[in-house]
């Protein structure tokens, strides 16, 4: 059987490898979906598709499933999602989300959707990740030691930094 969880992941947290952890004891194959893949350089979605990539990548290298990690772009059109999914991912049976919309759109659309209990919600959520990032904060015990990783490669933190000087909406600075 096959699996599919989408996140926007930014960046991938302890929360997100808990899920994935459980849902690599139900099926044989896993694909990760990347969401919101056009977006990056923002303050709620500061990196790009392929430094998530890597992220996801190293995060489940470890698992016993094999796993395909696919960017998936937003819509403007909720109701043909689950289609544009499909057409960009290998088969999957069942789709796992604690994303009310998500869950919705799957459902609807005639897909099987699991979700699974929220993990240590209080500091596993990347709006607080990023937050801590921003103002200096720890926020390495929250997350894969390969997620620290990439971040340093790609200088993530001075970026998140740099955006939030300038972007307090969650949209690209238009004068940096
Ligand atoms: N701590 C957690 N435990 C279990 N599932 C989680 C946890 N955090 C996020 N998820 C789930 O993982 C999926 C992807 O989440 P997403 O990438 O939006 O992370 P997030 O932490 O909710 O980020 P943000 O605060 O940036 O919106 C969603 O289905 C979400 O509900
Ligand atoms: N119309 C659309 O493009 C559409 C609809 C539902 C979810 N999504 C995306 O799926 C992802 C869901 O992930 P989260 O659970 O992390 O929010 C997000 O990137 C979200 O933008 C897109």
């Amino acid at each position: 059987m096959r699996g599919f969880y989408i996140g926007r992941y930014q960046p991938f947290h302890d929360g997100h490898r808990h899920m994935v952890e459980e849902i690599a004891g139900e099926v044989d194959e896993l694909v990760l979906g990347i969401g919101s893949a056009g977006d990056s350089h923002t303050t709620r979605n500061p990196f790009t598709a392929g430094e998530r990539v890597m992220m996801v990548t190293k995060a489940v290298e470890h698992l016993d499933v094999t796993t395909y990690v696919v960017p998936i772009e937003d819509l403007d059109r909720n109701s043909v999602w689950v289609s544009h999914v499909q057409s960009m991912t290998p088969r999957f049976d069942v789709a796992y989300s604690n994303n009310p919309l998500v869950v919705r759109l799957f459902e609807e659309a005639g897909v099987e959707v699991r979700g699974s209990p929220m993990f240590r919600r209080d500091v596993l959520e990347g709006t607080e990740l990023r937050e801590r990032m921003i103002h200096g904060h720890d926020w390495e015990e929250l997350v894969p030691e390969t997620v620290i990783d990439v971040i340093e490669e790609v200088d993530g933190v001075e970026r998140i930094r740099r955006i939030a000087e300038t972007d307090t909406n969650g949209e690209p600075p238009t004068d940096a």
